[in-house]
């Protein structure tokens, strides 16, 4: 099918992502905010025009989840308000093949900001591990990218964020001697870098975000992968 419009952007995007997720370099420069089992947050403090921009990156290990799995529930459009609980609606507006899409979601209003929407694709996507030895990494990557408009766009009177958001996991398995061939839930663990780049598109007093941001997303982590696990327990594993 002829390439659409965003086919060499979410290539670049996506290839930047994997990039940083693979050195995972949480240098010093980088301050942890939150601490909390195997769920560490760090931000960086940035300002663009007088906004905070900080970028955030998470990095969290969960046992008896994979990466597909992961990125599956966090990249479905037809879930995302059962998880997000900071979203007032969220639709699709676009598909450009059947692992991307063009979403429109407008976020509960967080005081005293004014309220705030997202327009963005998002893409799923399977990076095998591709030298040929068995354990080169192999990733399942989300990323959510804003995009300046789109025709089937609502007229809204919401400042529209900026944003630039990466949930990257790698599925580690315990060797086939502790379990003799059949894989449970038992024997899998998922290491999830989540980086998220977000301009919150109107002015907001930087104290007031750094808080927001400070309790948001490691809200927003906890209920997330607690939905997943929810999901899938039952369910046969998604490799
Ligand atoms: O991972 S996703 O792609 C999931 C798809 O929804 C994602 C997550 C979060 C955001 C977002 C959007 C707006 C804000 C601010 C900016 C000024 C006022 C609201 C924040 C800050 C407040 C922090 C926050 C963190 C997590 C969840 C919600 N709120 C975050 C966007 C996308």
């Amino acid at each position: 099918s002829p390439k659409h419009k965003y086919y060499k952007e979410i290539n670049e995007v996506i290839a930047e992502h994997i990039k940083y997720a693979a050195k995972l370099d949480i240098d010093n420069t980088w301050e942890l905010i939150h601490d909390e089992g195997e769920m560490k947050v760090f931000k960086r403090e940035m300002e663009e025009d007088g906004m905070v921009v900080d970028p955030l990156k998470a990095v969290h290990t969960v046992k008896g989840i994979t990466g597909h799995e992961v990125c599956h529930y966090f990249w479905n459009p037809d879930v995302r308000m059962e998880w997000e609980g900071t979203l007032e609606s969220a639709q699709v507006l676009d598909w450009f093949s059947e692992d991307t899409c063009v979403c429109y979601q407008i976020h509960k209003k967080v005081w005293p900001t004014t309220q705030r929407e997202a327009l963005f694709w998002t893409q799923i996507r399977h990076v095998p591990n591709e030298d040929e030895d068995e354990d080169g990494p192999d990733y399942w990557i989300v990323c959510n990218y804003s995009i300046p408009d789109h025709d089937k766009c609502p007229a809204s009177k919401n400042v529209r964020i900026n944003m630039n958001v990466a949930m990257v996991c790698e599925t580690s398995m315990e060797p086939p001697s502790s379990h003799d061939g059949e894989i449970t839930r038992d024997h899998i663990t998922c290491r999830i870098t989540y980086a998220a780049n977000v301009n919150p598109g109107g002015w907001a007093p930087a104290s007031v975000l750094r808080a927001v941001y400070k309790r948001e997303y490691p809200k927003f982590l906890k209920r997330f992968t607690q939905y997943v696990m929810d999901q899938t327990k039952d369910k046969p594993i998604m490799f």
